[in-house]
């Protein structure tokens, strides 16, 4: 039975045997040291040539980078050493010498690691954030599962838009036009019908054709919907998650936070209740600040970022004019020209994290938006009907997971937060 890296310490003093690649390797002659890696963790193998035979001395001299071997050796405790561990290596058995490894231990070009970003995942800095960004969908199942939420699953096959028809994936469907799914909303809100809170997990599609640092054309969003909850209750739950997830980062992932070279202190100032600021007080911050800027313009990547260094934590704003928000969104009862929704801010210039609003639950009003926003009227029946056989008050949000772990792990692009990013001009690998 093989043991795990991660579980080393159980057994200072005895003979292990670890299955894994050969990360690295340096020699002082008599002395060989190998980084191993066995995807839990890493660990220093010592061979000592006086200390081993010469067959597996010589099978040491062999390995490459990436190499795959079984090694046994004698687990002792090394505060010098990263792990706080070290093998004293007594035998090798080589799986298989890897050719010369493209990924060398040096910098190399985006390109070139997107363009071998099945090996890149390898990397130290690459396993850290896939294990921040699996802790952060842990956390939020975790919260939504603790706070009465269900998961359903949306369709990814649709009939028709949720988010405007400008980035659909068009594909047939037998002898049907469908659409990759841009949005599981409009299902989650049939499921709140039905089971009250929901949420969906999955991926999403945008044929957008920006090529930004926070742009995927193939997303993960989490959508909760909610029945009888309105705007305010809304961003309650959203703050109490975000404030959930980011803390449970904080309380489980400190080696890959540290791996990254994460400063966890703008982190540490994310609690509830975040700060409120509507689109009229955005608008004029911004006019503040020096930015030209006409009432009913959507804000882009340098609005959100000169608006949330106004704050410590994300920030939601609040009551966009309805012309630029999506059909759905509930406009506010008291002034009708902006919506019950909200964008949630994230700071140190990360932008939207999340989009959401309470939905429109008035049937009347639900067919005006479908005649204004010229939306095909068949395929939106199934939508009306659930304004038709007991409507409620209800809202919901869609949090864009790549852009979280953007977030929390304070990188630069999104390309680095999903294992194979899909962008534009990039299918491969
Ligand atoms: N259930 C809902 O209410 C969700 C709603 N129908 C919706 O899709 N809103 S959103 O378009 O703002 O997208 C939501 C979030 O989804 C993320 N998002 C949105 N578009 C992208 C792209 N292209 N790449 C990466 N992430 C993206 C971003 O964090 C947004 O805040
Ligand atoms: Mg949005």
């Amino acid at each position: 039975m093989l043991t795990m890296i991660r579980d080393i310490a159980a057994h200072v003093g005895k003979e292990v045997k670890l299955g894994g690649w050969l990360y690295n390797k340096r020699s002082s002659g008599k002395i060989q040291f190998l980084q191993i890696r066995d995807g839990s963790g890493f660990i220093q193998g010592v061979l000592v040539k006086s200390q081993v035979s010469p067959e597996v001395w010589e099978k040491a001299n062999q390995l490459t980078q990436e190499s795959s071997l079984y090694v046994r050796g004698t687990v002792r405790q090394d505060d010098r050493a990263p792990s706080g561990y070290e093998l004293d290596v007594t035998d090798i058995e080589i799986i298989q010498v890897a050719d010369e490894y493209p990924i060398a231990l040096k910098e190399h070009g985006v390109e070139f690691l997107m363009d071998h970003r099945h090996l890149w995942i390898r990397s130290p800095r690459q396993q850290a954030i896939l294990r921040i960004r699996a802790e952060i969908i842990h956390a939020i199942q975790d919260y939504l599962n603790h706070n009465g939420f269900t998961l359903v699953d949306p369709p990814v096959l649709t009939p028709s838009s949720c988010e405007g028809t400008t980035t659909l994936f068009h594909t047939k469907y037998f002898d049907e036009d469908a659409y990759l799914t841009q949005s599981g909303q409009l299902y989650m809100e049939a499921a709140a019908m039905a089971l009250g809170r929901v949420y969906s997990f999955g991926p999403t599609f945008r044929a957008e054709k920006s090529k930004t640092r926070r742009h995927l054309i193939e997303f993960w969003m989490i959508e909760p919907e909610m029945a009888f909850v309105d705007h305010e209750g809304n961003m309650k739950i959203q703050e109490e998650l975000v404030s959930h997830v980011v803390q449970h980062v904080l309380n489980h992932c400190r080696r890959e936070l540290e791996t990254i070279g994460r400063d966890i202190a703008p982190l540490e100032k994310v609690k509830p209740p975040f700060p409120r600021i509507t689109y009229d007080e955005a608008v004029e911050l911004l006019k503040k600040e020096g930015f030209e800027f006409e009432w009913g313009e959507d804000f882009g990547a340098p609005h959100e970022t000169k608006i949330a260094e106004s704050f410590d934590r994300p920030v939601f704003i609040t009551h966009y004019p309805t012309e630029i928000k999506a059909f759905y969104m509930k406009p506010d009862p008291n002034r009708p020209e902006v919506v019950l929704g909200a964008d949630l801010i994230a700071p140190e210039g990360y932008g939207e994290i999340i989009g959401g609003s309470q939905r429109i639950d008035d049937p009347q009003l639900l067919e005006q938006r479908f005649q204004e926003h010229n939306l095909p009227r068949e395929a939106y029946q199934w939508y009306m009907d659930l304004r038709k056989y007991g409507t409620v008050p209800h809202s919901g949000f869609g949090l864009g997971l790549e852009r979280t772990v953007a977030w929390i792990c304070g990188l630069d692009h999104v390309r680095e937060t999903i294992p194979f990013p899909r962008m534009l001009n990039r299918l491969y690998p």
